[in-house]
């Protein structure tokens, strides 16, 4: 479970009465997620989502994912808008974190993918890039290359406990992604953490993106590698599921388009990809303490996503390319 920041009834409550919401029945922590404590709010005008703030969110950063949520809301695009209290602000502090109250969207969090989802999740990801083409405010990425070379650093020898030789294996991965860093491609603002739960569906339907916590300005593309990484392979990491992929990349060329340099460099995005939620896992998994109550993910389901990725081509995630 999620709840890293216990917070009181009346605390919840006061913050409420700040807002147009009418009073606070119920207070639930959610258990899903990894990263910040969620707690559905059920007032008298309806349920809401408080989220406070955790570790892996820098809190100066918090007004550009206002911002974000903003300008993806006013363009169509499903996301949880962010709810403003009665002096107009968007941010307050709870329980010692800094928070914010967010609309509630319809549905469930995906949990193991249809196609029919696979297919829209790739359509939203291209819409919302699409939408994304005018958002001017850059924020850099906080889990990018210079992370996975801190984490990779920091961790060292201890990640051969997980797996004997996954310290070479990254090293490996790591120079191989920095000599062919495609640099040149397209940069916008991504979600970067578009897996099944941060999608809500209630069937097929999309019916919202959520948990924008490490959106960034990074390279287009990744966003849709950490999307097939997330969506496309079996529950261990070990094969790709064809079917999946191919709708996922299908709905995302509907949606926005692929351009061939997208696609020859997403066998190495890919690869960035995995190595980013293996050693973030990796990191968590060090730090994973049983009294939390924080689910812990598998790293090396990620390492064995990027033994795919590294001897991968293009055709092999996407069918020919297109001529
Ligand atoms: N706006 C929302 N409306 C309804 N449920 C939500 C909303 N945002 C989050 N949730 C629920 O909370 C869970 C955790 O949210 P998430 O943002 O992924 O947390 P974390 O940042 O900890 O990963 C989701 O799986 C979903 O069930
Ligand atoms: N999606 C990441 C972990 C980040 O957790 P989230 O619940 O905030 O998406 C992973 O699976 O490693």
């Amino acid at each position: 479970m999620a709840v890293h920041t216990k917070v009181a009834f009346a605390d919840a409550a006061t913050l409420v009465a700040g807002y147009r919401l009418g009073t606070l029945n119920v207070l639930t922590g959610i258990d899903q997620g990894i990263e910040n404590t969620n707690y559905r709010l059920d007032t008298s005008g309806g349920p809401v989502l408080l989220t406070l703030f955790e570790r892996r969110t820098n809190g100066d950063d918090l007004p550009w994912l206002i911002a974000l949520h903003d300008h993806l809301a006013s363009r169509g695009i499903a996301v949880p808008p962010v709810l403003r209290a009665d002096d107009g602000a968007a941010l307050s502090t709870i329980a010692g974190k800094p928070a914010a109250l967010f609309g509630w969207l319809e549905g469930a969090a995906i949990d193991d993918p249809t196609l029919g989802q696979c297919a829209g999740a790739g359509e939203a990801l291209g819409r919302m890039h699409r939408a994304l083409a005018a958002f001017a405010l850059a924020r850099r990425n906080p889990q990018g290359r210079d992370a996975w070379h801190d984490l990779a650093g920091r961790y060292g020898e201890r990640l051969d406990e997980l797996q004997p030789g996954l310290k070479a294996i990254v090293d490996t991965a790591l120079a191989r992604i920095e000599a062919e860093w495609p640099a040149e491609l397209p940069h916008a603002t991504i979600h970067a953490d578009l897996f099944p739960d941060n999608v809500m569906a209630v069937g097929d339907s999309i019916t919202g993106l959520i948990d924008f916590a490490f959106a960034c300005h990074e390279v287009r593309a990744y966003d849709l590698a950490v999307t097939h990484a997330a969506w496309c392979f079996d529950a261990d990491g070990t094969c790709l599921l064809a079917d999946r992929s191919a709708a996922l990349v299908d709905g995302y060329e509907r949606a926005h388009g692929l351009l061939p340099e997208e696609r020859a460099a997403l066998p190495l995005l890919g690869m960035a990809a995995s190595l980013r939620f293996l050693l973030t896992r990796a990191e968590d998994w060090f730090a994973w303490r049983d009294d939390i109550g924080v689910t812990r993910k598998d790293p090396l389901a990620f390492a064995r996503r990027l033994r795919f990725y590294a001897a991968a081509s293009s055709e092999d995630l996407m069918g020919p390319t297109p001529q």
